[in-house]
């Protein structure tokens, strides 16, 4: 069990509707502390009512049979190949060193609508066009917060983030993911957990979960688990806020300055729960070398043990002489590689 909750003053609830230098610092220093942060929803953006016909929409598909899901199964040329389709329970291990099994959920990996939405099972595909709008708007709110940390970081080009996510320059590893954790007993032992310890792969994500349904925890800096609120201030918002987190490549771009904190879901009481992540990645070409500015500069080589940590999960080379440059997919296909066992 965790500890305790999250102080909602660590994880702040930012209200981007109106982008000013003082909005773009406060994301950049919650970026750079826990690598967590809530945005407010703004209603239009992302209207609640897509955000709640989503949650409906992948009840029925989780609740489908099962013969219709495996059809679609992960990496299938049926589901449009790697990284897409249904993922079934325990198929995949986010923590592969730390569990003996795979994650008790299910998911289903929905890629980019462009040029066109991957191949989908009923009744998802009766839905196409909320999907393809849910992730459209998921995209857009991804590149302004992208932006606003591009003019806290005072990159000189100021569509440096912005320009490496455009989905209309060609294909990136960016997956919209449902979740399905299905109600269990109490777990055996109390290293159980609903999904493994593990950063995300991409820039940064999105995260939309249904209140009465906690789980998710982060992992702080002296090592314990602490709970992250479904709405930190149900008083003052009516509208869960957006939970964005940082992913491996906003941190290897800084040079480890954005914080990629550990995350896991842990059972609670073992009650279903559904989820949807928003994996917004750059374009495969992108490189994953230190982006140019002033203040990642000056942050020098503070973030160097969250580096190794993270090539080491990569299984790279550690000594700094002998680093490559990694494009985005090619450190894509690493971590798949581990997730699911795939081969290249
Ligand atoms: O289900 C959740 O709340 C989080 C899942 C997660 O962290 C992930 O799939 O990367
Ligand atoms: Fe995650």
């Amino acid at each position: 069990m965790p500890k305790s909750e999250v102080d909602a003053n660590e994880i702040p609830v930012i209200d981007i509707s109106d982008p000013s230098l003082q909005v773009s610092q406060q994301v950049l220093h919650a970026a750079s502390t826990h690598g967590f942060l809530f945005i407010k929803n703004d209603g239009v953006t992302i209207p609640p009512k897509d955000i709640n016909d989503m949650f409906m929409l992948a009840k029925d598909f989780f609740d489908s049979p099962r013969e219709q899901k495996s059809e679609f199964a992960i990496h299938s040329a049926k589901a449009g190949g790697k990284n897409r389709g249904w993922v079934t329970m325990q198929g995949e291990s986010l923590d592969p060193d730390g569990q003996k099994q795979g994650d008790p959920k299910e998911a289903f990996n929905i890629a980019p609508p462009q040029p066109t939405l991957q191949p989908l099972p009923s009744p998802l595909s009766a839905s196409a066009p909320l999907i393809s709008r849910f992730q459209t708007a998921c995209h857009t709110l991804c590149t302004r917060t992208l932006t606003l940390l591009n003019t806290a970081l005072q990159i000189p080009d100021p569509a440096y983030f912005s320009a490496r996510h455009d989905q209309s320059l060609g294909p990136s590893g960016t997956i919209f993911r449902l979740l399905y954790y299905p109600q269990t007993a109490a777990p055996a032992s109390h290293d159980s957990i609903r999904a493994g310890a593990h950063s995300d792969y991409g820039s940064i994500t999105l995260l939309f979960r249904l209140p009465g349904q906690p789980g998710l925890e982060i992992r702080t800096a002296d090592g314990s688990w602490v709970s992250v609120p479904v709405n930190p201030t149900p008083s003052t918002l009516t509208e869960p806020p957006i939970l964005v987190n940082i992913g491996d490549l906003l941190s290897f771009w800084t040079n480890g300055m954005l914080k990629s904190t550990v995350h896991r879901v842990a059972f609670n009481d073992g009650e279903e729960r559904y989820s949807m992540a928003y994996f917004c990645h750059p374009l495969d070409k992108a490189r994953l070398e230190t982006v140019p500015g002033p203040v990642i500069e000056a942050f020098g080589d503070k973030g160097k043990e969250e580096l190794r940590m993270q090539r080491k999960r990569l299984g790279l080379e550690e000594d700094g002489a002998k680093r490559e440059v990694l494009t985005a997919k090619q450190h894509l296909d690493r971590r798949l590689k581990v997730t699911y066992g795939l081969e290249d």
